[in-house]
């Protein structure tokens, strides 16, 4: 993110992939999502930055762990959302917005991120502090480091979500170090980065940590 504070801090790229390795990126990330259990039932959407102001994003009700290229639209960042879109792509195409270095945004229905965000709605983050695995999020050196994962409650109000998590991180107080990613109470949990690599990096590491919040809390 832009924030020098988060730990999303990221290397601009130069060159964004071309729209078909965009999608394919996009397409192989769904594979591998399946095949951990975060995407059940059609969940989860998946969608990377690609050359040209477009967007590889994922088509609204598919199986994510099956796609094809038909499953992946051409979406022009900043402008209106294509028929058939993901019915959570304003919250990707507001990310890509405010954050110019993010290359790729992932969202899935983690198990440990969908109960944990019930539990902790009411203060509004998770705090991770204390694991290793902290240090794969970008920018994170210790395990020491307090990284706060914000939370929000869940909503059919896609727009109004955009707006709260735009503001959240826009707002954050310089001294916090966010976490690349959000989880949403009872839904799942949002990972990104500079790219498909890092933004997987990310989604992994978060589940971990989560899972290990959620065992220690058991
Ligand atoms: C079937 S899960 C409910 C919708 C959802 O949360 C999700 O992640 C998938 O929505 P999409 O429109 O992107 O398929
Ligand atoms: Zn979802």
């Amino acid at each position: 993110m832009s924030q020098p504070s988060t730990a999303t801090s990221a290397t601009a790229h130069s060159v964004w992939p071309d729209w078909n390795t965009a999608a394919q990126a996009v397409i192989e990330t769904g594979r591998q999502a399946a095949q951990r259990g975060w995407v059940p039932a059609t969940a989860g959407n998946f969608s990377v930055r690609a050359a040209d102001g477009l967007v590889a994003i994922t088509r609204s009700g598919v199986d994510k762990g099956a796609m094809v290229l038909t499953d992946i639209l051409r979406q022009p960042a900043g402008q209106a959302l294509l028929p058939g879109s993901s019915a959570e792509a304003e919250l990707h195409l507001r990310l890509y917005a405010d954050h110019p270095t993010l290359g790729a945004v992932f969202h899935t229905h983690n198990l440990a991120a969908s109960v944990l965000g019930r539990l902790h709605v009411a203060h509004g983050r998770i705090v991770l502090e204390g694991w290793e695995l902290q240090k794969a999020l970008q920018g994170i050196r210790t395990h020491e480091t307090r990284v706060h994962l914000p939370v929000f409650a869940n909503t059919q109000d896609i727009a109004a979500l955009a707006n709260e998590v735009s503001a959240h991180f826009a707002l954050a107080p310089a001294d916090t170090v966010l976490a690349p990613g959000y989880v949403i109470a009872g839904h799942g949990l949002y990972a990104w980065g500079s790219d498909a690599r890092q933004a997987w990096r990310h989604l992994e590491a978060l589940d971990v940590l989560l899972a290990q919040v959620l065992a220690l809390r058991a």
